[in-house]
């Protein structure tokens, strides 16, 4: 079935070596090339509804199964009286590139043949006008960078800003497993992935690159396909994270709705330990506590004069069954920051860490001691790094975290037995299990200084409510809708971390408002 993913429904995202399995065990049980029919016909029918008015359509085919796909789509768009031209990359000679073909190319090629498409060798220097690309370059192929000819004429297709590009499975040079580009990556209008969705489509520094996301799973899950591997992760979607929200009307009394207790603001930067209590009781925290450790700062937050500030020692202790404590937002890298995340480590209450809690976690004298205290919790822990504070944590750098973020934020899940928020442009959350899912909400305009204390103080309050650690899901899925909803109402500036929850107080509200279907083609 033909699916655009959106925003509404939670996808299963499958790995390349998951997907290989699947490969082999449908061509082990349907009938040859059944699955290449369906991916090429696929692609024609996405082709011709979502680019209705293309007439000239140039198909680029590389020698491997992404390019038979092209040519089973090139045939039937051919067949429903589209111009469509065949340019072939990976040889000197058509010849030398049809010798290449496995076998599911080579049988396309023969039916192409058979059709007399017109064919030839990509030439990156003369790429001809279209209205629309076929991009059949690379699929889930790709092996290291992208070689020169394919390079090249990647380069050349970016530059054809006026015309529509539809990559086949994945924008060719964009690896499935990371999202991260080699060397040259096709940017596409829309992207329409077969079998299931990769990784690489939902994060990585290039994921973005994929445009419209469609999915077709050739109905491998019909019939005899159904034993399909457990998937890598799963994109969240509004069907999933609603049942995670609590329902803040049935609250009998503040005491049930579960506190919040924020220590953080040290001098300088008391602005991100209140923006985090503020979110807290915008997303519904029954009573919110923040702790200033800068010793000169206002005893109310006038702008919130909900929020009780109180000592450290108020906060730590005597903690109620319902409370979350959050430890981080601004709370520097001194002494009494270091004792707060201890004695908050020692705690049994539900923790999220953020900021200069991880940061102290990692870099100060006392990280071993920390970090063995953070692993001896029982209690719901989380961690929301981003990608910096991922690699202090575990000692690698910025850029091998973002080569594949997936693994970044299971490693740190399984190092420190907790929950992990990875955050970034496709947000990457792991359990202590392994589970991991996939953020696809947001946009730039988080790209703000204390965007990521509003989600701390957000993941704080829905976890004091529900209880569950999977409630930071919610709180990373409304954080990035949030953003989405104020970009399509108001445009793409004005917004700063102060009026994030307010916003996310309005996707929640129209989450529990929304039931919807999702579009087919
Ligand atoms: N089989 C099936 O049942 C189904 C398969 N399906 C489709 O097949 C796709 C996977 O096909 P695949 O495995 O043939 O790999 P593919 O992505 O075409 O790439 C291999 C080609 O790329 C080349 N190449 C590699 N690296 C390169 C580089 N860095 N720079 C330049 N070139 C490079 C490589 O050349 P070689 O290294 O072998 O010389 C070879 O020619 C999958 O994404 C989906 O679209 C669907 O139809 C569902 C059913
Ligand atoms: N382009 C983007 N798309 C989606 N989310 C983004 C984007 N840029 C930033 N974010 C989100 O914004 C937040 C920024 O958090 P962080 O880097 O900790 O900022 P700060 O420390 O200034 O509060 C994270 O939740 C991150 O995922
Ligand atoms: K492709």
């Amino acid at each position: 079935m033909l699916t655009r993913i959106g925003s509404l429904h939670a996808v299963p995202v499958y790995g390349v070596e998951a997907l290989r399995q699947i490969e082999t065990a449908a061509a082990q049980r349907l009938p040859a090339h059944t699955l290449m029919q369906r991916a090429g016909a696929a692609v024609a029918r996405l082709a011709q509804a979502r680019f209705p008015h293309a007439r000239r359509i140039v198909v680029l085919a590389g020698a491997g199964n992404n390019g038979g796909d092209g040519l089973v789509a090139a045939i039937a768009l051919q067949r429903a009286g589209r111009d469509v031209r065949v340019f072939a990359c990976g040889g000197e000679t058509l010849g030398e590139w049809a010798c290449r073909l496995p076998p599911d190319a080579a049988w396309a090629w023969t039916e192409a043949l058979a059709e007399q498409l017109p064919c030839s060798v990509a030439n990156p220097d003369d790429l001809p006008d279209a209205d629309l690309y076929l991009d059949a370059l690379l699929g889930i192929g790709l092996r290291g960078a992208v070689r020169d000819q394919t390079a090249r004429l990647i380069q050349k297709l970016n530059a054809r800003t006026d015309a529509a590009v539809l990559s086949v499975d994945l924008p060719s040079g964009l690896d499935a497993d990371t999202g991260i580009a080699h060397q040259a990556c096709v940017r596409a209008t829309a992207t329409l992935s077969l079998i299931g969705l990769k990784p690489g489509l939902c994060t990585g520094p290039a994921s973005h690159l994929c445009g419209e996301l469609w999915l077709d799973d050739l109905d491998i899950h019909s019939g005899a396909e159904r034993a399909l591997p457990a998937p890598d992760a799963t994109r969240l979607g509004a069907d999933l994270i609603r049942p995670l929200l609590p329902d803040l009307a049935l609250a009998a009394h503040k005491g049930k709705r579960g506190d919040v207790r924020v220590i953080g603001g040290a001098a300088g930067m008391t602005g991100a330990a209140l923006l985090a209590g503020r979110a807290a009781a915008l997303l519904g925290a029954g009573k919110v506590f923040v702790c200033l450790l800068d010793t000169r700062a206002p005893a109310v937050d006038m702008q919130a004069p909900e929020l009780m500030l109180r000592p450290a020692d108020a906060l730590l202790e005597a903690i109620g069954d319902k409370t979350c404590l959050l430890v981080g937002p601004g709370a520097g890298l001194d002494e009494a920051s270091r004792a707060c995340l201890a004695r908050a480590l020692a705690s049994t209450a539900p923790l999220v860490l953020d900021a200069d809690a991880l940061n102290l976690l990692a870099a100060n004298d006392h990280a071993s001691t920390l970090q063995a205290a953070l692993r001896q919790r029982r209690a719901i822990t989380v961690l929301t790094p981003h990608p910096l504070e991922a690699a202090r944590l575990l000692e690698s750098t910025v850029q091998a975290v973002e080569m594949d973020r997936l693994r970044a934020a299971r490693d740190l899940a399984a190092r420190f037995a907790c929950w992990v928020v990875l955050k970034g442009r496709g947000t990457v959350i792991a359990s202590p299990e392994q589970n991991v899912w996939i953020n696809a909400t947001g946009n730039g305009l988080l790209a703000t200084a204390g965007s990521g204390d509003v989600l701390a103080g957000s993941v704080a309050a829905l976890i004091a409510a529900t209880g569950q650690a999977s409630a930071v899901l919610a709180a990373v899925w409304l954080h990035g809708q949030a953003a989405e909803r104020y970009a399509a109402k108001l445009g793409p500036s004005g917004m700063t971390a102060a009026h994030l929850p307010k916003w996310m107080a309005l996707s929640w509200a129209d989450l529990m408002a929304a039931h919807s279907a999702p579009a087919q083609a």
